[in-house]
């Protein structure tokens, strides 16, 4: 069951409407799906936006503008070079005979800077309840986005933004798509708390490190166990 999860993965070129990667069988695909792939890949508006209200919202920082203006047009292939890497994953969870016994993603955080998730009618993401730790469904609202904080605003805030820690369940019934897309910084970036942030109030809270270290590391991990502990930023706090 979980071998299937994630095993389909297309990243689509809006302008020629082609997947210009991917990696396995994309039968189930339908177009439905596919407009929305085509909708995500117009980072320049929709990511603009929403790194534009963060940064105006809660942190005043010539950083986030950059951040802002990094993001460069998509450009068929997606690649690790010297841009962002926007990720997009089709995330498809057939019908599991015991839902109980197996998830379809285990709990974590998003490592990304910024997650906005398309889910279908289904459901069964889940977010964990900071104050009682209980795991809550996300009701799928129609033509709506999931907007996750990920760890990299978590960490260039300084823990203002926090990151929330989700998995997704499986059901008996029905099947169900997800279409994440993942906004990362560059491979080769230093991740730490924004400088103007700090100050005797407010004391750096995490160590810098290496996002595509980060990544390495996590990709190895296996989100699949009920109770798996995955790479997390807590590795790089600061105790104060
Ligand atoms: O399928 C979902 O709703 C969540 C998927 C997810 O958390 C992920 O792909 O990181
Ligand atoms: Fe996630």
């Amino acid at each position: 069951m979980g071998k299937d999860c994630n095993s389909r993965i297309a990243v689509v070129d809006h302008r020629s409407a082609t997947v210009v990667a991917s990696c396995g069988e994309m039968p189930f695909v339908s177009f439905r799906y596919f407009s929305t792939l085509l909708d995500f890949c117009h980072p320049t508006t929709i990511l603009a936006q929403l790194f534009a209200i963060l940064a105006r919202k809660f942190v005043k920082s010539p950083h986030f503008n950059d951040v802002v203006l990094l993001i460069p047009p998509p450009a068929p292939p997606f690649h690790a070079g010297k841009s962002p890497l926007p990720i997009i994953r089709v995330n498809h969870y057939p019908p599991c005979p015991s839902p109980d016994l197996a998830l379809a993603v285990g709990r974590h955080n998003d490592g990304v800077a910024l997650t906005i998730l398309a889910q279908d009618d289904v459901g069964g993401l889940e977010v964990k309840r900071k104050n009682d730790g209980e795991w809550i469904l996300v009701k799928p609202i129609p033509n709506a986005y999931i907007i996750n904080i990920g760890d990299i605003i978590q960490v260039w805030s300084n823990d203002k933004y926090e990151s929330v820690e989700h998995r997704a369940i499986l059901n008996s019934e029905t099947e169900r798509f997800s279409i994440p897309f993942f906004f990362n910084p560059a491979h080769y970036t230093w991740v730490e708390p924004l400088e103007e942030l700090i100050n005797e109030q407010n004391p750096r809270k995490y160590k810098a490190y290496n996002c595509g270290k980060y990544f390495a590391t996590r990709k190895r991990g296996n989100l699949k166990e009920l109770y798996a502990e995955n790479v997390q930023i807590c590795h790089f706090k600061i105790d104060n």
